[in-house]
């Protein structure tokens, strides 16, 4: 498979490693000087294009994948307001697009886990419960895509809770997201239900970007041929 990189930081360097190990052929890798290349002439030649960029770039960059009607599998977080409109544009001009917070497959079960346990939880207003996501200091937003996926979830189910606030809280109804920048932490989410009884806290830890990198080929290779909008949950069945 031809895959274009948008995005050579520390997340396209990683995917650049497996991608090739796997036996694809990366043509080209487009960072932050090389915006000339994200064009259909460039853009066109590739089979797949994978973006992790910034949340004030990846809106353009998805749309230039449409332009170029290149297949594109984003990770980027700290956007995800725009999502409804990318959607849409993708479903409009019949593009494919594949957009997950998460991509590794410990942190799609974690997703999961997540959803039975809140669901669990409804039921039993004895327990608070409140967030935590650590990740490396160069981190550009917060709460993580990851962190605001899970609260999501969580809020579906737990209606004491009537939003999320990415701050320690005392009010009642609200859910406090806590993120801690720390050095070199990949990514660590946790969720904490704790009653005077007793706490249940479930928790997953990256230890390297290759989940992440991984799971980010694995979806580029499922999306190649295919047209419309999609997450990583297609990919995995679940
Ligand atoms: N969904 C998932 O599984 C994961 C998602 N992420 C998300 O991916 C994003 C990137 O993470 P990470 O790789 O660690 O970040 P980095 O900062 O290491 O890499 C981002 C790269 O994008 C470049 N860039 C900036 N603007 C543009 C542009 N317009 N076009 C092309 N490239 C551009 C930057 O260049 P320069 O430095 O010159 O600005 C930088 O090299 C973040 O939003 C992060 O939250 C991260 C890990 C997993
Ligand atoms: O910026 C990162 O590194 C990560 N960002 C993603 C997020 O915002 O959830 C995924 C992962 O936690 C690593």
């Amino acid at each position: 498979m031809k895959i274009a990189l948008i995005g050579y930081g520390k997340m396209g360097k990683a995917i650049d490693a497996i991608a090739t190990a796997k036996g694809h052929e990366v043509i080209l890798r487009i960072d932050h000087d090389s915006q000339h290349l994200l064009d259909k002439e460039h853009l066109g030649q590739a089979d797949v294009a994978i973006e992790f960029t910034t949340p004030e770039t990846a809106y353009h960059n998805i749309q230039k994948c449409f332009e170029a009607n290149v297949p594109v599998v984003s990770g980027t977080t700290g956007w995800l307001e725009k999502l409804p409109e990318v959607n849409a544009l993708c479903e409009k001009g019949h593009h494919a697009f594949l957009h997950a917070t998460n991509f590794s497959i410990g942190v799609n079960i974690f997703f999961e886990v997540n959803k039975k346990l809140a669901a669990l939880m409804a039921a039993q207003p004895q327990y608070n419960v409140w967030m935590e996501e650590i990740h490396h200091t160069q981190k550009k937003d917060a709460p993580s895509g990851t962190a605001i996926t899970l609260a999501e979830q969580l809020l579906a189910s737990v209606d004491r809770k009537k939003g999320w606030v990415n701050d320690e809280t005392q009010q009642a109804d609200m859910l406090s997201i806590i993120s801690k920048r720390i050095d070199p932490a990949p990514g660590t989410h946790t969720i904490h239900y704790s009653s005077p009884i007793d706490d249940i806290t479930i928790t997953h830890t990256a230890h390297s970007r290759e989940g992440f990198a991984a799971g980010a080929v694995v979806a580029a290779e499922w999306l190649k041929g295919k047209a419309g909008v999609f997450t990583m949950r297609d990919v995995l069945n679940l």
